[in-house]
């Protein structure tokens, strides 16, 4: 079983993220967190923090000499705005008067329609949105991309399993349907501006963001994540906890602002026949196949070993810069959100961050199904089981 945590607010000293299940022998270095950090950083359309603010990565613990060791991972990613939020984050008691000066005079009593800002205040007693919004911030999804990373090494080591995402729509701009990026796309991909695979689309998408921004507002997309290389058998079919469907949904749901999630053609297979929505199955000497990937490489909540595709869609940033009518909690009157900066639009990055999702819950899956404390041992298991599904005839042509 892998199990993980992050902690850490959006402007204290760092976040902190704990990797449990993880086998021996998973090569990854600092080098690779940050790298997969800075793709977290991309994307057309993101604020001006993104610009001055660097991830400063530390591996804390279960990594020695570039390989894990089998036991926690312990990653620390350094928020280098710090310095200029000391006193407001500070984590022992401040002054009164130091306070009075530099932080209770800023307090964020007018909270913004679509952000955790007055839920969070009427849930934990407080009566601003400072303390909500630091736990809220997708700012903890840079903590869950260093976990993800780890994740998709032993993916990729372990039975070379790969994963990319795109977006698909922006705003009102949709990539064309039915292109599905292969594994060697994914640096195209990374390099346009607002990740899309598409030039034509990926240009209007560009201007979508640029229109948005240009009227004070912000965008929403959706983003498909697609995994090559997968086994049959990934999750279960006997119960609803146990079914990967359920697991990779309820993961893209836990992203900040994730509220659809779709595996392969979802919503649109609701509005066709039965007879036109499922990938009919067919035998050659190479072994069994399905002739279109509609569902999205599951069937009965397993992995059915095609290409798996999900797709989460993300609402627009709720820090408006046209700001939406609120009420000032402190009067009770009417009153305009609070506005200081923001990301235009956030969809690319949030790939990023449903890839590293999709590589936890499917390394928590292969672990579940194959075991093994070591890469080498867990790679045995897997080859051991795909031998045995092919002796018994039911081999993929595709593996
Ligand atoms: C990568 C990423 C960046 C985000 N950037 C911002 C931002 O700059 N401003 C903002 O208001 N919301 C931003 N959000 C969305 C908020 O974090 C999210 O809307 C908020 O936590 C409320 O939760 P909910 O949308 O799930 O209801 C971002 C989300 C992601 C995934
Ligand atoms: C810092 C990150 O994202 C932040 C997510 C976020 C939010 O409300 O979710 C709001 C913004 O932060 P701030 O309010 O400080 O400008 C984003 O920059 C990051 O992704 O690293």
């Amino acid at each position: 079983m892998l199990r993980w945590l992050t902690a850490g607010e959006s402007h204290g000293p760092a976040l902190v993220a704990v990797l449990e299940g993880m086998p021996a022998h998973v090569q990854v270095t600092t080098d690779d967190v940050a790298a997969a950090l800075a793709r977290r950083r991309l994307g057309f359309g993101r604020g001006a923090r993104m610009k001055f603010e660097a991830d400063a990565v530390r591996l804390l613990g279960g990594v020695r000499h570039g390989e894990t060791q089998g036991g926690p991972v312990a990653i620390e990613v350094g928020n280098t705005e710090w310095p200029k939020w000391e006193t407001v984050m500070s984590a022992d008691p401040v002054e009164a008067a130091v306070l009075d000066a530099q932080a209770r005079n800023a307090k964020l009593t007018r909270p913004r329609p679509g952000h955790a800002d007055l839920v969070g205040m009427q849930k934990y007693d407080f009566d601003e949105a400072r303390p909500v919004l630091e736990r809220a911030s997708a700012r903890e999804t840079a903590a869950r991309v260093a976990l993800g990373c780890v994740a998709r090494r032993f993916l990729e080591q372990a039975y070379g399993v790969q994963i990319l995402s795109h977006v698909v729509e922006l705003g009102s701009v949709k990539a064309p349907a039915g292109v599905v990026p292969a594994p060697e796309d994914l640096a195209a991909i990374d390099a346009d501006p607002v990740r899309c695979y598409d030039r034509d689309t990926a240009a209007a998408m560009v201007a979508e963001v640029e229109s948005a921004q240009k009227d004070g507002d912000t965008l929403g997309g959706v983003v498909e994540v697609v995994v090559w290389g997968l086994p049959p058998g990934l999750g279960s079919h006997v119960h609803g906890d146990r079914r990967l469907d359920a697991r990779l949904a309820g993961a893209m749901m836990g992203i900040q602002a994730i509220k659809g999630v779709e595996i392969g053609d979802g919503f649109e297979l609701a509005r066709t026949r039965g007879s036109l929505a499922h990938d009919e199955i067919t035998s050659s000497g190479e072994g069994i196949a399905r002739v279109s990937g509609r569902s999205g490489g599951t069937e009965g909540g397993m992995s059915t070993g095609e290409v798996l595709r999900v797709r989460a869609a993300m609402k627009p940033i709720a820090t408006i810069p046209r700001a939406l009518r609120t009420i000032d909690t402190s009067t009770g009157e009417a009153a305009v959100a609070h506005h200081q900066r923001s990301d235009v639009c956030a969809v690319p990055a949030a790939g990023v961050v449903a890839e590293a999702m999709a590589a936890l819950v499917l390394a928590d899956a292969a672990i579940e199904k194959f075991g093994g404390d070591s890469v080498a041992e867990t790679r045995r298991n897997w080859r051991s089981y795909l031998d045995d599904v092919a002796a018994r005839g039911l081999a993929l042509a595709s593996r």
